[in-house]
């Protein structure tokens, strides 16, 4: 399409996943410059009423805005004869197939990989499944809460404070990066295609994909086999691992070396004889770990953090400002890079803020050319497009 830029210009992908992980994994191949066309169902996809209270039309959800642009949403019923044929028009000139439906449901409406296959034999048909074939959990349902459960990543908060009530990390983690493996695996099958002619079915089981992403650093002493320590506590979860009060706000440092860290605690008024003193004091090193992060903190409270972050630059230590979920829309650097931006929908639902695509390309660039479309908004433009030019027939 012509409207399109990006390293995918030109790959047109069939979209017919709802809720979190598809749609973020479509939003990054849009972004990337395919054409997305959301298929949705009649009442849309549901992500679109989440947090509806506060949202200015019923279809437009806060999340979903941030999940669908450089999209056409196209409404069909695939429970109808004539959806399913439109579906099936639709296949034929696409690249790229991705849904995120149970096994059974989609093998019901029709459009397993084989049926897909026999449409356009060279589809990347990419998925999104709870559990992997074969598993005992194979074909159940799959939310996020549930992944963050199984995978393990529940017992994280309660190491940290005490609280011994397992809970998910407060956002939709697996979704996302389960997204995020969807996106490398249609990628990865688009390269193979390109260099052989031969599609193939991609599939992201998300428990799997999110225990692998998980683990890397929480297998600990059980990454040596036969294991040689127990599960616990390694670096990434120590809990000394916090921000620190300046005196007026948080910031995070990490001195990973010893003449990084005695510049820092210089600057905070605690020089190099002083900190000898303090450990000298202590019985073990156990100790001394504890007075040199109590140090640290000591002289994180003696400066803004303003004066940390330009002391962080002019003497090379890693500093940075700690920002609330408010602060970061103001954040400095995010603002200088105009990373958020107000873009306007339609005079119903107003503006929505956006935010930019993490990846800069130096030959083509990502762009955002459309904005999250209201439900149904292409139907027609789609369905005609289809019925008027006959190279898509
Ligand atoms: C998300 C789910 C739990 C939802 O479970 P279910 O509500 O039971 O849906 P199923 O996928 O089994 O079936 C989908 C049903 O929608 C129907 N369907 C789908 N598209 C259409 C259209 N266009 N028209 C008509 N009907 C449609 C389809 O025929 C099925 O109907 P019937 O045949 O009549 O059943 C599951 O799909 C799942 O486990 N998906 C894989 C992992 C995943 O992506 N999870 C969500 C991540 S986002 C997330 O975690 C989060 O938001 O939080």
């Amino acid at each position: 399409m012509a409207d399109r830029s990006g390293p995918l210009a030109g790959i047109r992908v069939i979209d017919i996943t709802q809720f979190v992980l598809g749609p973020y994994a479509t939003q990054i191949l849009g972004d990337l410059g395919a054409e997305v066309i959301k298929v949705e169902t009649p009442s849309g996809d549901r992500q679109r009423r989440e947090m509806g209270r506060i949202a200015p039309a019923e279809d437009v959800s806060a999340t979903f805005l941030q999940l669908n642009r450089n999209k056409r949403s196209v409404v069909l019923d695939l429970k109808s004869d004539a959806g399913r044929e439109h579906l099936r028009t639709l296949i034929r000139t696409a690249d790229v197939f991705v849904h995120n439906m149970r096994p059974e449901a989609v093998e019901r409406l029709g459009f397993g990989y084989r049926e897909v296959q026999a449409i356009r034999p060279d589809i990347v048909y990419g998925w999104a499944c709870g559990f992997g074939k074969g598993g005992a959990y194979a074909g159940r349902q799959a939310f996020d809460d549930l992944i963050q459960g199984a995978a393990g990543a529940t017992a994280l908060l309660p190491m940290y404070d005490g609280n011994p009530d397992p809970r998910p990390i407060p956002t939709y983690m697996a979704d996302k990066v389960c997204g995020l493996m969807l996106v490398i695996g249609v990628q990865s099958a688009l390269l193979h295609r390109e260099r052989t002619g031969e599609g193939q079915e991609v599939k992201v089981p998300m428990l799997e994909s999110f225990a692998g992403f998980l683990l890397v650093e929480h297998l600990h002493g059980h990454s040596y086999s036969p294991p040689r320590g127990k599960l616990g506590h390694p670096g990434a979860l120590t809990p000394f691992r916090k921000a620190l009060q300046t005196s007026d706000g948080y910031i995070m440092i990490l001195a990973q070396d010893v003449d990084a860290s005695d510049r820092y605690l210089a600057l905070g008024g605690i020089d190099a004889a002083e900190v000898q003193r303090r450990y000298a004091a202590e019985p073990d090193g156990r100790g001394r770990v504890a007075a040199y992060h109590r140090m640290l903190a000591e002289a994180a409270a003696t400066r803004t953090t303003t004066d940390w972050m330009d002391l962080g630059t002019k003497h090379s230590i890693p500093i940075m400002r700690v920002n609330s979920l408010e602060s970061v829309l103001e954040d400095p650097h995010l603002t200088d890079v105009s990373f958020f931006s107000a873009r306007p929908i339609d005079d119903e639902v107003g503006s929505y803020l956006a935010m930019a695509p993490g990846i800069e390309f130096s030959a083509t660039p990502m762009a955002i050319t459309r904005e999250p479309p209201r439900l149904g908004q292409h139907t027609e433009e789609v369905l005609h497009s289809l019925n008027s030019d006959r190279s898509l027939a």
